[in-house]
Parts: C-alpha cells; sequence; structure tokens
C-alpha cells in the first residue's frame, strides 16, 4: 500500500515515522522549508527514551505526480484547504483518505474536494508537539488511530489501512461509529479549547480560583449539549474523564488552541469552535461561554493579522 503523510508535524512526523520504521511504503508531503530540515536532520522522534532518526521519503507538491493508496491527512485546520489543492494529485478512484483533525468539518471539505476518494473518520490520541528545530516531542507514551467508515459499520478499505497502520508504535482501533467518536473527542478539544483560553491558563490555577471549577462544568455542558442534540450524546464514563482532567488540583494541561493563541500563531478557533457555535445555533442550543471564547480568539487572530 502507498501512504502518502500531509505534513510532518507533531501527528504527522509521529505516525508517518512510525509507519517508515516498520517498513510501510511512506512518503511525506511537505513543503520546502520542512523538507530541508528533514534532509538536514532527518526526522527526529523525542520524548520517549533514546530519541530516533528516521530517513523519511519526502516530496513536495511540486513534483507529485501520481495517485496514493492512502493518504494520512495531518495538517492543522488553518492549512487544510492549502493542504486540499497540494495533495489533489496524489488521489485518485481508490484512494482512501484518513484525515487525523480534531473537529469534523474537514469531512465535508475532503468529500466535496475528492468525491472519487473515500474518506474515513479519524481520531488520533497522542500528545506530541514539534520542537523549534523541528524535532517530534511526545509528551505521553500513546498513540491510538481511532478509525472507521462513515454511515456503515465496515468496509474493505478499514480492513487494508487497519493492517497498514498496524505496526509497532500505533495502536489502531477501528470504531463502529466513527462520527461519534469524533464528535467526542471534538467536544473534549472545544471544552479545554474555551477553558484554558478563555482563564488564560493551564487547568490547576483554573481550578484553584474560586469559581474555577463551576466555570469548568459550565463550558464542558454546553459542549455536551450541542453533541447530544446533533444526535451525538457523550457516553457519561468520557464526561467524567474529561471532568477528571480539567479539574486535575495542581495540573499543568493546557489545549494546543491556549498554546497558540499565546505564542501568537494562527488557531484552529474556526474549526473546532466555530464550526460547533454554528451548529449550536442551527440545533437552538445556547453556548455562552463558548461564543465568548471564540469571540476572544477572533479579536486575538484580528490582531495577529
Ligand atoms: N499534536 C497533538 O498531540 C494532536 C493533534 N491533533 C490534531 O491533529 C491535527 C494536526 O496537528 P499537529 O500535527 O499537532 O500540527 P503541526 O502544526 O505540528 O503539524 C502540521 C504540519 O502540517 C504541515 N503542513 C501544513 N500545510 C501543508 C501543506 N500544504 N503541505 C505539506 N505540509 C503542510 C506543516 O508544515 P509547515 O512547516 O510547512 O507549515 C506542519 O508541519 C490538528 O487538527 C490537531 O488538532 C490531534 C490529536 C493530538
Ligand atoms: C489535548 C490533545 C493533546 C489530546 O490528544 C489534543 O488533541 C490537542 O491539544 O489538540
Amino acid at each position: 500500500m502507498k501512504i502518502l503523510v500531509v505534513g510532518a508535524g507533531a501527528t504527522g512526523g509521529y505516525y508517518g515515522g512510525r509507519l517508515a520504521q516498520a517498513g510501510r511504503d511512506v512518503t511525506f508531503l511537505v513543503r520546502e522549508r520542512r523538507a530541508a530540515q528533514l534532509r538536514e536532520r532527518g526526522l527526529r522522534i523525542t520524548g520517549l527514551g533514546d530519541d530516533e532518526v528516521v530517513e523519511p521519503a519526502l516530496v513536495t507538491a511540486a513534483d507529485l505526480d501520481h495517485t496514493y493508496d492512502l493518504v494520512l491527512l495531518t495538517v492543522k485546520a488553518t492549512g487544510l484547504e492549502a493542504a486540499l489543492d497540494d495533495l489533489a494529485p496524489a488521489v485518485g478512484p481508490g484512494t482512501v483518505a484518513l484525515p487525523v483533525l480534531n473537529g469534523m468539518a474537514h469531512l465535508d471539505s475532503l468529500d466535496a474536494r475528492f468525491p472519487e476518494a473515500e474518506v474515513l473518520g479519524g481520531v488520533v490520541r497522542i500528545v506530541a508537539t514539534l520542537t523549534d528545530d523541528g524535532d517530534v516531542r511526545v509528551m505521553a507514551p500513546l498513540a491510538q488511530v481511532r478509525v472507521g467508515p462513515r454511515g456503515t459499520t465496515t468496509s474493505p478499505a478499514l480492513e487494508a489501512v487497519q493492517e497498514a497502520l498496524d505496526v509497532p508504535g500505533i495502536e489502531v482501533q477501528p470504531v463502529p461509529d466513527v462520527l461519534a467518536t469524533m464528535w467526542h473527542k471534538w467536544v473534549f478539544i472545544v471544552a479545554t479549547g474555551a477553558v484554558t483560553g478563555l482563564a488564560r491558563g493551564p487547568v490547576g490555577p483554573i481550578v484553584a480560583a474560586p469559581g474555577g471549577e463551576g466555570f469548568v462544568r459550565a463550558v464542558l455542558a454546553e459542549a455536551t449539549a450541542v453533541a447530544e442534540a446533533a444526535g451525538y450524546p457523550v457516553p457519561e464514563r468520557e464526561t467524567d474523564a474529561s471532568l477528571a482532567l480539567l479539574t486535575e488540583p495542581g495540573s499543568s494541561f493546557t489545549s494546543s488552541l491556549y498554546r497558540d493563541l499565546v505564542a501568537g500563531r494562527a488557531t484552529e478557533a474556526e474549526h473546532l469552535l466555530g464550526d460547533l457555535t454554528l451548529r449550536a445555533r442551527e440545533l437552538g442550543v445556547a453556548t455562552p461561554l463558548v461564543d465568548l471564547a471564540l469571540l476572544q480568539m477572533r479579536v486575538a487572530e484580528a490582531q495577529r493579522a
């Protein structure tokens, strides 16, 4: 199976790196600056003991001249549309696309752009970041992919993808209702983004402040209510797990949205919070705290421009 990993950032670098280490036929679609960095340093995976270095096969958009069997889409939502333009020559009938982005709206973008492809749903669980040197730093010993076809319970593509991704360092889990899995992760990501973005800090200081825990609960309840109204009620055990994480005393946990916001980088606010509030309006669900978090992020974005 010919695999194209679009982006060699935190998620793409980790998952693509593991696939390359296992001898899978993997190529990374990268832009010039990243290609130069990877040629010079190799793809380094750090944070899990000894650093590992992979010499990846690279291609840039200008040299993309054939289709692939599997496209693993690992860009952030901020780069989605440009990435779809760039990867278009890699997609043909028979191509399976597996996006790992948080949120949901990218599924519609992929469907609209590549009607000839099968777009699977996917959720990755990993905590990783790209360092200033371009290395993938993994911050927790966990790297899952939950994958499934949308609308049906199985498909021939799923089995092939599962087999291709089943390598050391990746735990692949086919799920029967991947849209629900995606919604539930989305609720969590929106809640962490809104909580840490609005309160401007990690979980520990937020819950230590008077009213902090109530605020966390209220934000999570808003996002959960949208999922429920959309037909994807969040199981109680998942809400409990999210609450445990978001109310842990002393925790340094933040969201990537918050980290991008305070670093003055483009954020996935529209894709994550914006899309959720849009759906909330359509469903008649009020989300005042998430709205406020989004407003704040939009103002920051306008000032960044
Ligand atoms: N990091 C994590 O732990 C997790 C992240 N996620 C989600 O996964 C998605 C990806 O996040 P993450 O990997 O952290 O993001 P990163 O910013 O680390 O990586 C994205 C990479 O995509 C590259 N890229 C962007 N546009 C293109 C393009 N047109 N062609 C080629 N490469 C491109 C960027 O490269 P360049 O240098 O050229 O800009 C960058 O290296 C997000 O939606 C995030 O929310 C989900 C779970 C965990
Ligand atoms: C919270 C985390 C790391 C969970 O996987 C994540 O997906 C994000 O911050 O975007």
